[in-house]
């Protein structure tokens, strides 16, 4: 195998030589460069597995080096090396592209751990692995798409990613997949929901303590900052921790580092935060409840998920596929759908989103009779403005105006049917038009 290239980007000669050494006894070869203009020629002229760039350079900075590689497509991993303290100029880089960053004085094992992770990301490696979240990830809707690739790209760097969406939406499985299609793929994934630990061992739980340190701590404890060493932290609901916590996070997003309840010395953590929440976090900042540093470090980048009621095309999809797993699951032949059982679940609002959609189709699936499950057997409990609109008003960011309308005119053809005991004749009479332009829509839509 080829020796992994790093070009290495700063004008202090003692730290070229100090990454230099680092790198070489990696088995990595280290080209070094002073000024961010030999950079950009050495990058259009050759191959790198991985670019360091100081941040201060005679003849700009960094992060317009940063920009550089993205503009320019290289999938190259480029951390950034910051002066000690410039956290606010370490999330501009990860938010411009930057894999990662490392402040000075460089620590060298924060910077081998940062070389060991970049270096574990190759482009085929993540190809492989988008097959498998398409498989897991379902929903073919733009928006999904959308969220399919958005993944892949953040997945390389290690910018902390705030997963905002409604409850059931699929946030958890979005930070799984973040993890999964990432370098720390071979390491934990520790995944906490904060609102359901008790405030008074929140600090323990998070960051370990030591034998002794307080009544009841009877052995010393790993805290789950040092359980996801080297992998992912995940924390759900992080809009319910308590203000004296967020503080103690903060420090150990920034410094890198934890101290256990009663341990003298710090601890150096190598961890990738990811968190969630289905409140309005910047609400909740405006409102005093949640710091505003905090939430402007864990949301360098900010991935929403749509709730699956503006992504109808996707419904159906899902539904099929989740049926078919909980019948195989029960060793049960998988039933079909009838028709106007889709119809039902398309225009159905699902406020408990996928999470809503499977308890749905598990009840249907052990209370249905014959080989088809029909609407009854959903039990959807739809409320009168519901039934009354597909989709509620308008909203040209969720949906095209074509699927609006083809949505409300399935919506008035079948309720016309229902209402007149499936009769045609009488249900085209209802809606005003004639047999044949009935019959034509029925099947334009293809509700026949
Ligand atoms: N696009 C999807 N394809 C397949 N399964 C999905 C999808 N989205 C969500 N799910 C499934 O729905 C369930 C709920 O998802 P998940 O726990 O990730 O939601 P969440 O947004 O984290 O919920 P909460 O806010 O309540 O914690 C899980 O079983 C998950 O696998």
């Amino acid at each position: 195998m080829n020796m992994p290239v790093t070009l290495v980007v700063d004008d202090e000669p003692d730290i070229r030589e100090l990454l230099d050494i680092t790198l070489s006894r990696m088995n990595i070869r280290a080209c070094c460069v002073e000024t961010i203009k030999e950079a950009r020629q050495l990058l259009d002229s050759q191959h790198f597995d991985l670019c360091l760039t100081d941040m201060r350079l005679p003849d700009g900075d960094g992060l317009s080096l940063v920009e550089y590689i993205q503009e320019s497509g290289l999938q190259l991993p480029v951390a950034v090396i910051t002066a000690h303290g410039s956290m606010d100029i370490a999330v501009s880089a990860m938010k411009k592209g930057a894999f990662d960053f490392l402040s000075k004085p460089v620590d060298l094992a924060a910077l081998r751990q940062l070389v060991g992770n970049a270096l574990q990301v190759s482009p085929n490696h993540s190809l492989e692995k988008d097959r498998r979240t398409r498989d897991t990830l379902l929903g073919e809707s733009e928006l999904m798409c959308e969220i399919r690739s958005k993944i892949q790209k953040v997945a390389r760097n290690q910018a902390p990613i705030y997963i905002s969406g409604e409850s059931g939406s699929g946030k958890e499985l979005v930070a799984k997949l973040i993890h999964q299609q990432g370098p720390r793929a071979d390491k934990s994934f520790v995944a906490i929901n904060c609102g359901a630990i008790p405030h008074e061992l929140m600090e323990s739980e998070f960051f370990g303590h030591k034998k002794g340190s307080f009544s009841g701590a009877i052995a010393d404890k790993q805290g789950l900052f040092q359980a996801a060493d080297g992998g992912t932290l995940f924390l759900d609901e992080v809009a319910d921790l308590p203000l004296s916590l967020q503080v103690k996070l903060l420090r150990a997003i920034q410094e890198k580092k934890i101290r256990p309840v009663g341990e003298q010395h710090e601890v150096s953590v190598d961890v990738r935060l990811l968190s969630a929440t289905h409140k309005d976090l910047a609400k909740m900042v405006q409102e005093g409840s949640f710091r505003q540093d905090l939430y402007y470090r864990i949301n360098v980048i900010e991935l929403s998920l749509p709730p699956l009621r503006v992504r109808a095309a996707d419904i159906v999809q899902i539904a099929e596929h989740l049926l078919e797993r909980l019948a195989k699951a029960n060793q049960v032949p998988v039933p079909q759908f009838s028709r106007q059982a889709l119809i039902a679940l398309q225009q159905y609002s699902f406020p408990g989103n996928v999470r809503e959609l499977e308890n749905i189709l598990e009840r249907a699936l052990a209370l249905h009779e014959g080989d088809k499950i029909d609407v009854d057997d959903l039990n959807l409990q739809m409320t009168c403005d519901e039934a009354a609109k597909p989709h509620g008003d308008y909203n040209a960011e969720q949906m095209s105006l074509e699927n609006y309308l083809e949505d409300v005119e399935k919506k008035a053809l079948t309720a016309a049917l229902e209402e007149n005991r499936w009769n045609k004749t009488a249900a085209a009479k209802q809606l005003g038009m004639t047999f044949r332009s009935f019959r034509y829509r029925l099947k334009k839509l293809g509700l026949e």
